[in-house]
């Protein structure tokens, strides 16, 4: 999916390259992320082999897109409370330091999902994300992201 100036447009290219949300990761979600007012949003059609039970996406889809949507919310809100533009340095960059997710009810695998997150805390280093997975009007999984600032020495 494209989409214009997502957050995940301006993550630099040597760390593009997430399962989730690398933009330069051929094989994976490529997601792209949006403010909508306080909220952020990311719109994903789930293809056929990410099936679980058929009919129905792999939880481990779900999980996936909750994280990368919630580490992307993360930047963009640390960027818009330091009054920021995305592209400015030093950069922010999250990694996930914990991925809590409740399945709710069965996500269907047609048609589109709709993920939505706001952010419940910033302290330091730290970003709190609370996302949700909507298929139609139905909330399939909501989840808690804690976001940290990826240390320099990362790895
Ligand atoms: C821009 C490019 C970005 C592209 C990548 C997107 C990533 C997409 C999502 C991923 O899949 S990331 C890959 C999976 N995650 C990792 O591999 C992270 C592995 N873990 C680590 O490297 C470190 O544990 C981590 C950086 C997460 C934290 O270590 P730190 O030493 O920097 O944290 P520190 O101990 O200073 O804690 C900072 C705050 O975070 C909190 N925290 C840290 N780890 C936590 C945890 N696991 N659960 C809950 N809170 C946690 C900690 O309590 C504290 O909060 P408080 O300030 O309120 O006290």
């Amino acid at each position: 999916m494209d989409a214009i100036d997502a957050f995940q447009d301006h993550y630099p290219d040597n760390v593009a390259h997430c399962y989730g949300c690398g933009s330069q990761n051929p094989h994976g979600h490529q997601i792209k992320t949006v403010w909508d007012g306080d909220e952020t949003v990311t719109r994903f059609t789930p293809e056929p082999y990410h099936t679980s039970v058929p009919g129905y996406a792999y939880g481990g889809l779900i999980a996936s897109l909750i994280d990368c949507h919630s580490t992307g919310t993360a930047a963009a809100a640390m960027y818009r409370q330091a009054g920021r533009d995305m592209d400015s340095l030093p950069a922010f960059r999250f990694v996930t330091g914990s991925l809590h997710v409740d399945f709710l009810k069965p996500t269907p695998l047609a048609g589109e999902l709709v993920i939505r997150g706001r952010v419940k805390e910033i302290k330091g280093r730290k970003v709190v994300v609370e996302t949700t997975v909507s298929a139609g009007d139905v909330t399939t999984a909501r989840g808690e992201v804690v976001a940290v600032q990826m240390p320099e020495n990362f790895g």
